[in-house]
Order: C-alpha cells, then sequence, then structure tokens
C-alpha cells in the first residue's frame, strides 16, 4: 500500500470507486478502504485491472507447468465473486488468441515441453528411452453432485470419489480420454465447455453454475535399473470455482436460488477447509474435506502433494466492495497453506508386472462371471482391478490388453478410450 494514498474525506466518503480498492503490483499489496477503516493484504502477485493474460500466466502459472512435466502435481484455483473474471482468467473454448486463459496457455506449453523433452532425446540418440502418455478429464460439481462433463449422460451414482493408497483423489467412473496432440487436448476442452452448466443472473449474463474441473494426466515411463518400468505420474488441475455471490443481489429465484446455496455452502466449506489448513494450531487430522463435494475432489491439491496457486479476481467497483473483502481475506487464509509436492515415482519390476497381471486377470474374470448375477460384486472386482491397472505402467498396460482383448489398444486411438479407475 503506498503511503501518499489519503484517507477518504468529504465527498469522498460516498465511496467513489478508485478511493476504495488499490492493488500495487509493485508492493504486490491491495488496500480496501472503507468508511470506518482501512485493510491492506499482501499477496506473492498482484495484477492491476490493465494486466494481460500472458502476464497472469508468467508470474504465475509458467513455474508449476514446468513442475508437472517434471512430474509434481499443480492446480491453480480461481476464487472470487460472480462476474469477476474466473472464467475469463481460466480460458474458455472460444476466447480470442492474445485473451486467452490460463487453460488453453498450460496446454500450449505442456506440448511444447513435450516436443522438446522428444527432439532432445533424437539429439542424445536415446530416441523413444522415455516415453510420455497425455490424458485428460473434465469434470463439474453442480448443486454438488459430480458430473462428467466428457460424458455428461453418466449416471451421478456411477462417479465416485476415491482416495487411494497413495493419498491421490480419483473419481470412479470419470471418463480420462488419452490425447497426442495440442490439438486434441483443445477439442476435448471444447467438447466438455459444452457441456458445462450456466445461467444467467443479473450479475452475469453467462454465469458458472458449477465448479469446473479440467484435468490433464502425464505418465512417464522410462527403463530401470534391472529391467524393470519406472512410472512417474503427475496431474494438473485447473479449476474454475462458481462465484461466491449474494443471491438477493442476484435475483435468484427457484433453480437459481437452489444452485446459488449450493454454489455458497461448497465455497464455505472450501474456506473451512483452507481455514484448517493454514492453521498450525489445529490438528490435520481433522481438516473437514468430506463436507462438500468440491473439498473432496481437492483434497490432494490443497492439503497434499500439489504446487497450488489460487488467482483471487475482484472488481474495482465500490459497490462490490464487501465481496472484494471476502475474497481477500479467503486468498489471505490460503496463503497460509504450505504444501511440500515431491515427485512420485514406482518402479515395477518385472516379476512383479507378471504378477500383477495374473492378478488382474483374475479380477476380470470374476468381473465377467458375476456381471449377470451379482451386478455389486462386479463392479467391486471391476474397481480393484482398475486399482490394479493404475499401479502399472503404460507399457505394461498395453502389454496386459493385448493379452486380454488379443490386439493392442493403440489400434483404437485416438478416439475415446476411456479408462475409469
Ligand atoms: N480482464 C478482463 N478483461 C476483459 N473482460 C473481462 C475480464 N475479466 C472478465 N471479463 C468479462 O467480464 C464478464 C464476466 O467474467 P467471467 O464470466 O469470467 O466472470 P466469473 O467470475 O467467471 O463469473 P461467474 O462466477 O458468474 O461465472 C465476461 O463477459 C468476461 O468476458
Amino acid at each position: 500500500m503506498p503511503d501518499e494514498v489519503k484517507p477518504l474525506l468529504g465527498q469522498e466518503l460516498n465511496w467513489h470507486p478508485q478511493l476504495c480498492i488499490e492493488a500495487d503490483s509493485e508492493s504486490r499489496t491491495v488496500a480496501v478502504a472503507t468508511r470506518h477503516h482501512r485493510k491492506s493484504f499482501y499477496f506473492d502477485q498482484v495484477l492491476g485491472p490493465d494486466a494481460e493474460q500472458e502476464a497472469v500466466f508468467s508470474s504465475s502459472v509458467v513455474d508449476l507447468v514446468d513442475g508437472f512435466i517434471q512430474g509434481l502435481n499443480a492446480t491453480v484455483l480461481a476464487y472470487g465473486q460472480t462476474g469477476s473474471g474466473k472464467t475469463y482468467t481460466m480460458g474458455t473454448a472460444e476466447t480470442l488468441q492474445q485473451d486467452r486463459g490460463m487453460l488453453p496457455r498450460v496446454m500450449e506449453r505442456v506440448f511444447d515441453a513435450l516436443a522438446q523433452l522428444k527432439a532432445a532425446q533424437e539429439a542424445e540418440g536415446q530416441a523413444g528411452s522415455a516415453k510420455y502418455e497425455v490424458s485428460c478429464q473434465f469434470l463439474e460439481v453442480y448443486n454438488d453432485e459430480v458430473r462428467d462433463l466428457l460424458q455428461p449422460d453418466t449416471p451421478r451414482q456411477q462417479l465416485s470419489i476415491r482416495e487411494h493408497g497413495d493419498g491421490q483423489i480419483r473419481v470412479s467412473g470419470a471418463a480420462e480420454i488419452i490425447v497426442g496432440s495440442l490439438e486434441e487436448m483443445q477439442e476435448v476442452f471444447h467438447l466438455g465447455s459444452q457441456a458445462r452448466t450456466v445461467g444467467m443472473t443479473l450479475m452475469n449474463e453467462r454465469s458458472s453454475r458449477s465448479h469446473a474441473i479440467f484435468t490433464i494426466l502425464l505418465r512417464r515411463t522410462s527403463r530401470a535399473e534391472g529391467g524393470g518400468l519406472q512410472l512417474v505420474t503427475s496431474k494438473f488441475h485447473l479449476v474454475d470455482l462458481a462465484g461466491s455471490e449474494r443471491t438477493k443481489k442476484l435475483g435468484a429465484r427457484g433453480l437459481r436460488f437452489k444452485e446459488s446455496v449450493n454454489i455458497n455452502q461448497g465455497l464455505l466449506a472450501l474456506g473451512n477447509v483452507i481455514s484448517a489448513l493454514g492453521d498450525p494450531a489445529r490438528n490435520l487430522s481433522h481438516v473437514p474435506y468430506r463436507d462438500s463435494k468440491i473439498t473432496r475432489l481437492l483434497q490432494d491439491s490443497l492439503g497434499g502433494n500439489s504446487q497450488t496457486c489460487m488467482i483471487a479476481c475482484i472488481s474495482m467497483d465500490h459497490s462490490c466492495l464487501e465481496e472484494t473483502l471476502n475474497t481477500l481475506k479467503y486468498a489471505d487464509r490460503a496463503r497460509n497453506i504450505k504444501n511440500t509436492p515431491v515427485i512420485v515415482q514406482k518402479v515395477t519390476q518385472p516379476s512383479e508386472v507378471m504378477l500383477l497381471q495374473a492378478q488382474l486377470l483374475r479380477l476380470l474374470k470374476q468381473h465377467a462371471q458375476q456381471g449377470q448375477h451379482d451386478p455389486e460384486g462386479a463392479a467391486e472386482a471391476r474397481m480393484a482391478g482398475l486399482d490394479l491397472l493404475a499401479q502399472l505402467a503404460p507399457d505394461a498396460v498395453w502389454d496386459l490388453l493385448r493379452m486380454v482383448y488379443g490386439r493392442p489398444l493403440a489400434a483404437a486411438r485416438p478416439e475415446h478410450v476411456s479408462v475409469a479407475r
């Protein structure tokens, strides 16, 4: 907060917009002055109203992409009141080239980096020594229910949030689409965006009525010493949260009112999780992740193994002062969370691959046999099989699928190859 800003005086007390909120990117502070007091908040980056998307990307997101390529998990979350620019910042499928948001930029950077790695391997005469597989998922949480935007007709009972032994959260039953190029991933994003729930409110013509999570998954396989396969997996969540809103101001009735209540409850639950994680005095075993679907989905991003960046979007409009203050407080609490991400790698020895394959085959057979008369048992066997599948490196998975189906799965690519885990 620059010292030269004078307090509000005389007519200025009528909350002239420019005097209410000041963003200073040099000192990285945002100051809010109300009739009674002023408060400054310090952040890692502060970008003013004139900042371009490129500045947001290069200051806050690009390092996360580079870490992701090396094997670290990453999450970028956009938070703020309705109409403050979250969807604009994260990016939509329609945005013009220079205005494109974080999502299209992350995708581009990922494929550029992979092309460079491939070229470097070739230059060193080690073409194919490490293989990369990229896939993506696109989910939304609408009225506290998970929806798969890539298979919008999937009944919600078939989508369940599960915590795996490694602490990773996955949604079983959700489509995971393997993509071979930037264009394919853009197509998937476009497809999912069309299914996203949006509606018109007084504050925003195309208001997101759900929390949307686009996830990029990367699996790198290389040969380990002793002939085994080394697998490094990482995921990148790009989260466009629904906007915090005051139902009265929004003119919400009927369905919009119900949506609004659910949105606010989800954000409240997220705020409670953020408070619990950021408070060193709290017992971390009691973080209330289970209070809403959005907190459950983001459990490993917020308090787990992830480099996480929250982009708090605010409006300079004085009529939004209360919401702006709330957003700043929310983001301020989020700054207290300290994550220490590490690369997760797994080496599967050849003998282990064979063992896992045998176990998996048994479960697949059980699934097929139980299918008719015991759907629940079949579903359990299927889930157990898919858990095992997740432990295998892609090469081993292809081998296995060849064994089971008698043909390489690659023949079916790049069309929708869905692996529900
Ligand atoms: N930095 C910006 N530059 C130009 N236009 C912007 C900017 N930020 C937002 N907008 C425009 O403002 C409007 C509202 O933005 P947006 O839909 O991104 O808000 P939101 O926070 O996602 O709202 P909601 O929570 O209701 O979904 C859109 O028309 C968007 O194009």
